[in-house]
C-alpha cells in the first residue's frame, strides 16, 4: 500500500519570519485522512502562522508546502472578522460563504447540534453557540480537511469537552483529516491521534500520552510526576513524523513553484470565508 497517498498536506522545513523576528524555524509536518493533529504551543508559538503557512495565506522565506490535488478545506480562524453591528442570523451568515441551499444549512446545523440556531441573530448567541455556528461553516464546503484554529474560544468546561467529542465524531463519520490549534493538551487527549509541541520550532511530536510527559513539554506547560512504569520519549528537535519522499498525486504550492489552479482556488475560497 501507498503510505503516501492518504496525505492531505504536508509542510517541510519551514521558515517563516515577520521582519526581524523568526515565528518558525524549520518546522516539518503532515496531515493524513482521517487522523486528528493538534497543534499546542504558548501564546506567540506561531500556531496560527503554521496553520496559515498550511492555508496558503502566509509565504515562508524558507520550505515547502504540499497540498493533494483537489484539496477542499474547510477553516475555523481563531477570530470573526464581521461586524457584530450588522443584522444578521445564523442562517444568512452561513449562506455568505456562498452556500445558498437550505437543506444543506439545516444539515450541516444539525450535525453541529445547532438548528434551534438557524434563525438567531448572530451578536445574540453565546461563546459556545458561535463555535458551533463557525464549525457548521467550516463544514459547508465538504472539506477534505478541517482546519481549527482554538475551536473551544469561548467555551465553558463542560462544553469544551462537548465541542472536542463532536470534532472527533465528525472525523469519524466524514473520514476527513482534522488539524487543530489548542491550548490544553489533557482537553484534547481523548480526541487526538497526533499532537505536535510547537515553540517556534517543534519541541516533541507525538501520541498525547507520550508529549504529556515529555521533558520539553513539561517546561513549557509545567511539570506533573511520572510514575516510573512510563517510557520515556526520545525528544528530536524538528521531527517530521510523517515525511514523504515522493507523491505524484500530491503537488508542491510554495515559493519555488507557482500555485496551480485547484490551490489558488482553495486559498480564494478560504480568503472568501475569512470575511
Ligand atoms: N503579521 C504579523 N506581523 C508581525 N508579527 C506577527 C504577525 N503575525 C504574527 N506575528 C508574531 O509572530 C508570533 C507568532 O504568532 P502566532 O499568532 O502565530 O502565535 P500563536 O501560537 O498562534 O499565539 P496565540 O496562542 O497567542 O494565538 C507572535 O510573536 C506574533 O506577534
Amino acid at each position: 500500500m501507498n503510505q503516501t497517498a492518504s496525505v492531505l498536506v504536508e509542510v517541510k522545513n519551514i521558515y517563516l519570519r515577520f521582519q526581524q523576528y523568526t515565528a518558525l524555524q524549520d518546522v516539518s509536518l503532515a496531515v493524513k485522512r482521517g487522523e486528528i493533529i493538534t497543534l499546542i504551543g504558548p501564546n506567540g508559538a506561531g500556531k496560527t502562522s503554521l496553520v496559515k503557512v498550511i492555508l496558503g495565506l502566509l509565504s515562508p522565506q524558507q520550505g515547502q508546502v504540499y497540498r493533494h490535488a483537489h484539496l477542499k478545506i474547510g477553516y475555523m480562524p481563531q477570530r470573526l472578522s464581521i461586524d457584530m453591528a450588522l443584522p444578521l442570523t445564523v442562517e444568512r451568515f452561513l449562506r455568505l460563504s456562498g452556500t445558498s441551499a437550505r437543506s444543506q444549512i439545516h444539515k450541516i446545523l444539525e450535525e453541529v447540534g445547532g438548528l434551534a440556531l438557524l434563525q438567531r441573530p448572530l451578536q445574540q448567541i453565546s461563546g459556545g453557540e458561535l463555535q458551533r455556528v463557525l464549525l457548521a461553516r467550516a463544514l459547508l464546503r465538504d472539506p477534505d480537511l478541517l482546519v481549527l484554529d482554538e475551536p473551544i474560544q469561548g467555551v465553558d468546561v463542560g462544553g469544551q469537552y462537548e465541542l472536542y467529542k463532536l470534532i472527533s465524531r465528525i472525523r469519524n463519520q466524514r473520514g476527513c483529516g482534522v488539524l487543530m490549534v489548542s491550548h490544553d493538551l489533557h482537553l484534547v487527549m481523548a480526541t487526538t491521534d497526533h499532537v505536535i509541541c510547537l515553540n517556534q520550532h517543534i519541541c516533541c511530536s507525538g501520541h498525547p500520552s507520550i508529549v504529556s510527559r515529555h521533558p520539553a513539554y513539561l517546561s513549557l506547560f509545567g511539570g506533573v510526576h511520572l510514575p516510573n512504569d512510563l517510557a520515556v520519549y526520545t525528544h528530536h528537535h524538528h521531527c517530521a513524523e510523517h515525511s514523504i519522499t515522493e507523491n505524484p498525486s500530491i503537488e508542491p504550492v510554495t515559493q519555488n513553484s507557482p500555485a496551480n489552479d485547484a490551490n489558488s482556488q482553495t486559498t480564494q475560497a478560504i480568503n472568501r470565508t475569512l470575511l
